[in-house]
């Protein structure tokens, strides 16, 4: 049973100057393709399950699935993460279903569209931290809301996200309230808002710092060392899947991520955990359009699914190797939930902030 929670590993992480990719799942697929890539690396994994996610595949397939992937691959660390929960209720109802981690994104009100308050916040953080730890389950939380700095509008591209029009202040995470933020609630990593958002569509040219604002990572990793910071929106929307896509009958207009320099700057400044979506749905999507373009008499969905799921590996192996995750699993030996519960208890794994 390689079943590991968040904390430890980004504790591990942080020790070895490392960054793990946490991965977005829905199907079958996707998890074969994540674990089949954690295996040729040698690498723990984070796969996180959305609302969105929980919902398409049902949590009860969801659970059976990571336990069958756990069995099919021992020797691998897997983080089960719940993606943006938007209340205490997913957030207990994923820790029913065995995740080991969970997001309580209370950045946004429970629509997942309406920015919410500080006091609202780091309320029903805290709330689900203290729930989470008595079990020994992670918890991370956000502060600052995702958005486009070239636009100032919030990211509401793939359903979940603020919507119209936010304020710099917004948009940016304020390094004093993340140390406040942090140490209220308790929270094991924390997500910050700074010119990323989630989708396809994040900038309309390379970005630099005026819309990356990598800068703001670089100071709140300097107030709080000890912190695990976590990246959303971080696909860097490759060049070569963009043109894959078009190539075979898509319509995407030219457009730009993050790229992957700027996320391995952000691992020497307390980056440890890098949301994934898009970039292997453009993956899975290019190869599905290649075949059916080449192929058009085919129907039998393994003939596409296959190439699909071939190219999600490569990119999951990709961004293992690039963050520096590959060729850590074998240094990790997995912590109980039960024993994580009473080093919470303990004391020992509260923040520690300067
Ligand atoms: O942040 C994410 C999930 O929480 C995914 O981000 P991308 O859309 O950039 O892949
Ligand atoms: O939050 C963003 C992730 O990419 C998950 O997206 P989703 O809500 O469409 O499943
Ligand atoms: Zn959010
Ligand atoms: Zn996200």
């Amino acid at each position: 049973m390689a079943r590991i929670t968040l904390r430890q590993l980004l504790d591990h992480a942080a020790e070895y100057g490392y960054g793990v990719p946490a991965f977005n799942i829905n199907n079958m697929e996707q998890g074969l393709a994540i674990m089949a890539a954690a295996d040729a690396v040698d690498a723990p994994v984070i796969i996180q399950a959305s609302r969105g996610a929980r919902q398409y595949a049902n949590d009860v397939v969801l659970a059976r699935l990571i336990d069958a992937l756990v069995e099919l691959y021992p020797h691998i660390p897997v983080c089960m993460h719940l993606d943006h929960g938007n209340n205490e209720a997913t957030c207990v109802t994923a820790m029913q279903h065995g995740f080991t981690s969970v997001m309580m994104d209370g950045s946004l009100k429970e629509d997942g569209k309406t920015p919410a308050d500080w006091d609202y916040n780091v309320g029903i953080t805290r709330r689900v931290t203290e729930m989470a730890h008595y079990g020994g389950v992670s918890v991370e939380g956000e502060l600052g809301v995702l958005g486009s700095l070239e636009t100032g509008m919030g990211d509401k591209e793939d359903g979940h996200g603020a919507e119209g029009k936010l304020s710099h202040d917004q948009l940016l995470t304020n390094p004093d309230e993340a140390v406040k933020f942090v140490k209220e609630t308790q929270v094991d990593a924390l997500a910050i808002a700074m010119g990323t958002s989630h989708g396809a569509y994040k900038f309309t040219r390379k970005p630099d710092g005026a819309i990356l604002a990598m800068h703001v990572i670089e100071e709140i990793h300097r107030r709080l060392p000890e912190t695990h910071l976590v990246m959303h929106g971080s696909s860097s929307v490759p060049q070569e899947l963009q043109d894959i896509i078009n190539k075979y009958g898509g319509k995407m207009p030219q457009t730009w991520g993050v790229p992957v320099e700027e996320i391995q700057r952000g691992i020497k400044h307390g980056v440890r955990k890098i949301n994934i979506d898009t970039d292997n749905r453009m993956a899975m999507t290019g190869q599905i359009r290649r075949i059916l373009t080449e192929n058009p008499g085919e129907f039998d969905p393994r003939k596409y699914l296959k190439p699909a799921m071939e190219a999600m590996t490569k990119l999951c192996k990709e961004r293992l190797e690039q963050f520096g995750t590959a060729g850590q699993a074998g240094r990790i030996k997995p912590v109980s939930l039960s024993e994580m519960a009473k080093r919470y208890r303990s004391g020992e794994l509260a923040p520690k902030i300067a």
